[in-house]
């Protein structure tokens, strides 16, 4: 266990409807008592159209819970059709936004450079953002993992000073482990963790190094949370499925803080 406070961070990704929110996060608040927040962060990431809700029942009952965006637009305000503005995001009560998941990466075909400009607008408006990078099983399996890992994030974070990327979460996401139930190793997520600390340590310092948090995601469940966060450079996760399920993501949530389970 490292000695930065854990983030775990459950992203619904297109899950839930408002009232769906609603009930789940009542359910959380339930399972998850607060005196686990002393040793946890934990945030929920739903889609933007439950972000109101979400915030409604969060300071209503005065959760320790917090919430965020899954993506946000590079630009403040204008003519951009269907984009959400960090300074909406803020003006909610966010406290972080996802950039650059495999998912956007992916399917709206978001290059480092854009990755890099919607993490500019979380940062003008104060969000935190949770910066995504992740391999691909070929680039796994042929070896090149680390290398590219580091790749996505110098591109990722270029030109931020060290300032700004202390301000900033890092996600590393092996795309092969997303959703499949293929959870990478303990010793798989600690070495790209490693890395990306090692990284930031060139293109910051190694005090912003040392205070960034550096999550794991892929597959991580109440099972498997223990060992991941275990290692020195693994500062929790960032969880799709089992965000969704009220009980385990208290119990993970629990496991990060060190116990004793909820
Ligand atoms: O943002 C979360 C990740 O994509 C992980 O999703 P998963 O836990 O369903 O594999």
């Amino acid at each position: 266990m490292s000695t930065r406070k854990p983030l775990i961070a459950g992203n619904w990704k297109m899950n839930l409807n408002h009232l769906e929110a609603i009930a789940l996060v009542q359910k959380l608040a339930f399972a998850l008592p607060a005196k686990y927040f002393d040793k946890v962060d934990v945030t929920v990431i739903p889609p933007f159209t439950d972000i109101r809700s979400v915030q409604t029942v969060i300071d209503g009952d005065k959760l320790l819970l917090t919430y965020g965006a899954q993506d946000l637009s590079e630009h403040d305000s204008g003519a951009y059709t269907g984009e959400i503005s960090g300074a909406f995001l803020a003006k909610l009560g966010c406290t972080y936004v996802v950039v650059g998941h495999s998912e956007r990466r992916t399917l709206h075909a978001e290059t480092d450079e854009v990755v890099l400009a919607k993490t500019k607008a979380a940062l003008r408006h104060g969000l935190t953002p949770i910066v995504c990078i992740g391999e691909g099983l070929e680039i796994r399996e042929a070896g090149g993992h680390v290398d590219y890992n580091i790749a996505q994030l110098k591109g990722s974070l270029a030109g931020l000073t060290a300032e700004e990327i202390g301000k900033t979460v890092i996600a590393y996401e092996p795309v092969w482990a997303i959703g499949t139930g293929r959870v990478a190793s303990a010793d798989d997520a600690q070495e790209v963790c490693a890395a990306v600390r090692g990284a930031l340590a060139e293109i910051a310092d190694a005090d912003t190094a040392a205070s960034v948090r550096v999550l794991y995601g892929g597959s991580v469940n109440a099972k498997n949370v223990g060992d991941i966060v275990g290692r020195t450079d693994v500062d929790g996760a960032l969880v799709g499925g089992a965000s969704l399920k009220p009980d385990e993501f208290a119990t993970l949530s629990a496991i990060a803080a060190g116990g004793p389970l909820p």
